[in-house]
């Protein structure tokens, strides 16, 4: 790291001055027409190491770049220290200077200790791994059993953020593998109607929850999961059941012990997992739980198989770099606020909700780690939502809208449901290569003429202009198998890592999470009656009050 701000580098105000001059010349539709040999420059195809089947192609030629824009943008990650900085992450350097913590989610996915590692815990991972392919046999065989000697067919995650997060999007994009008699539910808002929805029509005789919690001190967790316990309690009755169907995954083992689990039922990961990258330790119990251990390592393989690509790749290749750079551009030059990650795939459905917690809560940061506030732009905003359901709820902005909005296209071109001799997913593909081709090169005025006709008036034409030159990076797979989905995510954990390290600010811990829990608990000792509310402005005061009067207990 190399410790300056961001907008000091050499390479960043080359940048400045090329979009000052270039901007106006950066247009896709003459860029593609100068240059036949576009998608080949700017196209990369992934390939892992381990495993050849693995391999998927990155498009980033519809970017408003060229050779001189690509090469500053590289330029910056290489003055930025990018490549030594991941040097220290993958060599178990405490980066998360805050925390004065390791950043190992690496070592989770590398069972054969590639990359050789000394941090405490590093070298038990394989043994909690097996203690996860032991339990998840048992159960999806029936060999664990409830109270009453029936097998699971339910299981219920508690858990939030980080702990909830992973598994529920990795659970829903490997449904194909997953034991369909195997019932994987997650519960992570305290809102009592999640609980209450949750296990409404759950038996507890057949009922597993997993408690997921890397602190285990989160109030929503630790609450939903005694709640967990009273309704299992309330059927059960005997204390002594709690062992069958309550497991812990955590890094606090006395916290665990104290709530009345087990430690031989603890699943155990350590301090250097960050909750928004710990889906590859033993908060991935549910994923291997819903699509068996086999699957679970196929997913931490493809993992280790980016995280090969991403230390070895020479940056101009290298993927999470290509995307890293992509987004520095727009985000610190163009001005775009947002990213939008669209996945034309439906089992990929949580995808961006999922990247909102691992993007945001890694870069949504305005402090260094020299602890100068940044005179820059940061963390994009991330979002996004299933193709082709997108295109009928927000794409109307993206094509005609007023802000800029880089976008990432993802889709497999093999379907797991070839529905109709896989005619639709032609149709989900045919829309997954329309609306980059849209984006980027719009519709003009004197095409929209020639469509509507003489009579239109100005309005309705100036309405029809699509104006096009918007960006995007095309990902296309083969299929999403628990591999490439490995491979996939860490891809996008890597661009992360990349970004902080350009922006100079700690993409590993949540300090920001911290201020709205305290004033929280505050509150909550405040709600009993008017006279209890202390210490706020009126329009706290004011919306209590006002709650405490219209409530009905
Ligand atoms: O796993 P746990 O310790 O219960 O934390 C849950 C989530 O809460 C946070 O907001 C931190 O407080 C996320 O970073 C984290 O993933």
């Amino acid at each position: 790291m190399s410790g300056k701000s961001a907008s000091d580098y050499a390479a960043w105000k080359t940048l400045e001055q090329l979009y000052a001059s270039d901007k106006a010349r950066l247009v896709l539709k003459d860029l593609f027409a100068s240059d036949p040999q576009r998608f080949a420059k700017f196209s990369r195809e992934y390939t892992d190491s381990t495993d050849p089947k693995n391999t998927f192609l990155l498009d980033f030629s519809k970017n408003l770049i060229d050779d001189k824009v690509f090469a500053a943008l590289l330029a910056l990650v290489k003055e930025a220290g990018v490549e030594s900085a991941r040097d220290a992450m993958f060599a178990g350097e405490h980066i998360n200077t805050s925390e004065d913590r390791a950043v190992l989610h690496i070592a989770l996915r590398d069972p054969q200790h590639h990359f050789s590692l000394s941090e405490d815990g590093t070298g038990d991972v394989p043994a909690v791994l097996a203690h996860i392919k032991d339990f998840t046999d048992k159960v999806r065989s029936g060999a664990w059993t409830g109270y009453t000697g029936k097998r699971i067919t339910t299981v219920v995650n508690i858990g939030i953020g980080g702990s909830d997060l992973g598994p529920v999007m990795v659970t829903e994009a490997l449904k194909p593998y997953s034991q369909r008699n195997l019932d994987c539910r997650f519960i992570s808002n305290i809102d009592g109607t999640h609980l209450a929805e949750t296990v409404r029509d759950a038996d507890p005789e057949t009922t597993l929850f997993i408690i997921a919690s890397k602190t285990f001190t989160t109030q929503e967790t630790i609450t939903n999961a005694t709640s967990a316990r009273d309704w299992f309690l309330g059927h059960a009755k005997d204390k002594a059941h709690v062992a069958k169907h309550f497991v812990a995954l955590s890094t606090n083992t006395k916290a665990v012990t104290a709530f009345g689990i087990a430690e031989e039922n603890m699943f155990q990961f350590w301090d250097w997992v960050g909750g928004r990258y710990s889906l590859w330790s033993a908060i991935g119990l549910s994923i291997a739980l819903a699509i068996g251990y086999e699957n679970f390592a196929e997913l931490l393989a493809g993992a280790h198989a980016m995280d090969r690509h991403f230390t070895t790749t020479p940056l101009e290749n290298n993927l999470p770099v290509i995307l890293a750079t992509m987004g520095i551009w727009y985000n610190d030059f163009y001005g775009a606020q947002t990213h939008v990650l669209l996945p034309y795939d439906q089992y990929l459905h949580k995808f961006a909700d999922y990247f909102q917690q691992g993007d945001m809560e890694s870069n949504g940061k305005f402090i260094t780690k020299q602890g100068k506030r940044v005179d820059y732009q940061t963390g994009p905003i991330i979002w996004g939502a299933a193709g082709t359901n997108g295109q009928h709820s927000f794409y109307q902005l993206l094509h005609q809208g007023t802000k800029l909005v880089p976008a990432d296209f993802i889709a497999p071109a093999t379907s797991h449901n070839p529905i109709g001799g896989s005619l639709h997913h032609r149709i989900l593909l045919s829309n997954y290569f329309a609306q980059p081709e849209a984006l980027a090169f719009g519709k003009s005025e004197e095409q929209v003429r020639a469509e509507v006709g003489a009579n239109a008036s100005e309005a309705l034409v100036k309405s029809k202009v699509f104006e096009g030159n918007r960006p995007s990076n095309s990902i296309l797979l083969p299929k999403i198998t628990p591999r490439s989905l490995g491979s996939l995510i860490a891809m996008y954990e890597h661009k992360i890592f990349v970004q902080g390290v350009v922006w100079g600010i700690n993409s590993f811990d949540q300090m920001g999470v911290e201020l709205g829990k305290v004033l929280a608990k505050n509150i909550l000792a405040q709600l009993g009656a008017p006279a209890d509310v202390k210490g706020h402005d009126s329009s706290t005061t004011g919306l209590i009050h006002y709650y405490q009067k219209i409530r009905v207990e």
